[in-house]
């Protein structure tokens, strides 16, 4: 198969991780035969440094043209005291212009990790949720004010919108185990009673799917004392932004967890969920499996090669049995060991 890739390294930790992950792609070309060609484009703070723009228009004009885009992070404290442009706004800016509606982060355990967990072992053995986070709506692109004593971040979500996500969110847990969590604050907010609402209409269309309500604060408990009951779990923006990282006690680092942002084209941006890690930037020690678990995740969705992308997932689950780990995961491997560790499973 033919593809074009669009890579954006981003800031931090960013150039490392999409590294390995391209040389991951790489390698899946050359056992399977295709033919991937990639294209390397700025965002972030690296794109505000070389153009003013943490999004510039030969980014995004790259990006429509793709048939799927991997991204590495973006942000820092270098840019930390701008305040009219910041590099996060370039990735939001890229989410919304693609219409990427639907971010889907896959949360699982592995065997070989369970003990690395402050959890018990036999609480999180098994695990196997997916979390479907709305990508577009919500308080991270409302109106935003400003005074030298107020401050305001506007929540909007429409219908359409709560509609879309859930029917993605429906569709998925019909392929896997039928129960869906929907999470809200609908005792206080007027945006997730309408949610509420729109969710339990969209469930008519779904007889099959088991759903639940549950409100964002006991949920945050709820997924550590009890994440074996979860199959696929809908929310808005920033709840599921905050939820999905918390998931990271779970599996045993940040650095393991991937994310696919869907739409209703078929391009996708895939990205690890963690942000740009400044505090190991440059040292070649980032985890790079959560960036090649994405690629995983753009194989499927994107180019619709269900085997190569097992292939990759079967390479990470023996790189936890039988390392080499890197120092988030107690070990002391360098990325660059862990990508060719991962390289050479890819041939067992
Ligand atoms: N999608 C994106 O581009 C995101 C960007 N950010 C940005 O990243 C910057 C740093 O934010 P933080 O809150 O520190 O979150 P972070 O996710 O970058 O880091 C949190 C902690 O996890 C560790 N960590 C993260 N990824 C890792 C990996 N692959 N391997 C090993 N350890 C890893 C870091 O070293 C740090 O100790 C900020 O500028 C923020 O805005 C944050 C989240 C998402
Ligand atoms: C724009 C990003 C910095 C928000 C974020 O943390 C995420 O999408 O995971
Ligand atoms: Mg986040």
């Amino acid at each position: 198969m033919k593809a074009n890739i669009v890579t954006l390294p981003g800031d931090g930790i960013g150039p490392e991780i999409v590294t390995s992950a391209v040389n991951i792609l790489k390698e899946i070309a050359k056992i399977y035969n295709h033919d991937f060609s990639f294209e390397e484009h700025l965002i972030g703070g690296a794109a505000i440094d070389a153009t003013g723009n943490p999004l510039p228009k030969q980014t995004l004009l790259a990006c429509q043209k793709a048939d799927a885009v991997l991204l590495g992070a973006v942000g820092g404290p270098k840019w930390a005291h701008l305040s009219n442009v910041r590099p996060e706004q370039g990735l939001l800016a890229l989410r919304k212009a693609l219409n990427l509606f639907a971010n889907i982060r896959p949360i699982h355990t592995y065997d070989a990790l369970l003990s690395l967990s402050s959890l018990k072992e036999e609480k999180i053995k098994g695990v196997d949720f997916i979390f479907v986070r709305e990508l577009t709506g919500g308080a991270y692109f409302g109106k935003k004010t400003r005074t030298e004593k107020t401050a305001t971040d506007e929540t909007l979500y429409t219908v359409e919108e709560i509609e879309r996500v859930s029917r993605k969110a429906f569709e998925l847990a019909h392929t896997r185990r039928k129960h869906l969590t929907s999470v809200d604050k609908a005792n206080v907010l007027e945006t997730s009673r309408l949610w509420r609402e729109t969710i339990s209409q969209v469930a008519q269309d779904y007889p099959d799917v088991k759903l639940e309500h549950q409100l964002v604060d006991s949920m945050a408990m709820m997924l550590l004392i009890n994440p074996a009951h979860y199959d696929v779990i809908v929310t808005e923006n920033l709840f599921g932004d905050i939820l999905t990282d918390e998931c990271a006690a779970l599996s045993g680092s940040l650095g393991l967890l991937p994310s696919a942002s869907l739409g209703k084209e078929s391009i996708g941006l895939y990205e690890p969920i963690h942000g740009s890690a400044p505090d190991i930037a440059g040292k070649n020690i980032a985890n790079p499996i959560g960036t090649i678990l994405s690629v995983s995740l753009l194989l499927q969705y994107s180019l619709g090669l269900v085997n190569e992308a097992i292939q990759i997932e079967k390479a990470v689950n023996l790189l936890t049995q039988h390392g080499p780990l890197t120092a988030d995961l107690g070990g002391n491997a360098y990325t660059t060991e862990i990508t060719k560790a991962v390289i050479n499973n890819l041939h067992r």
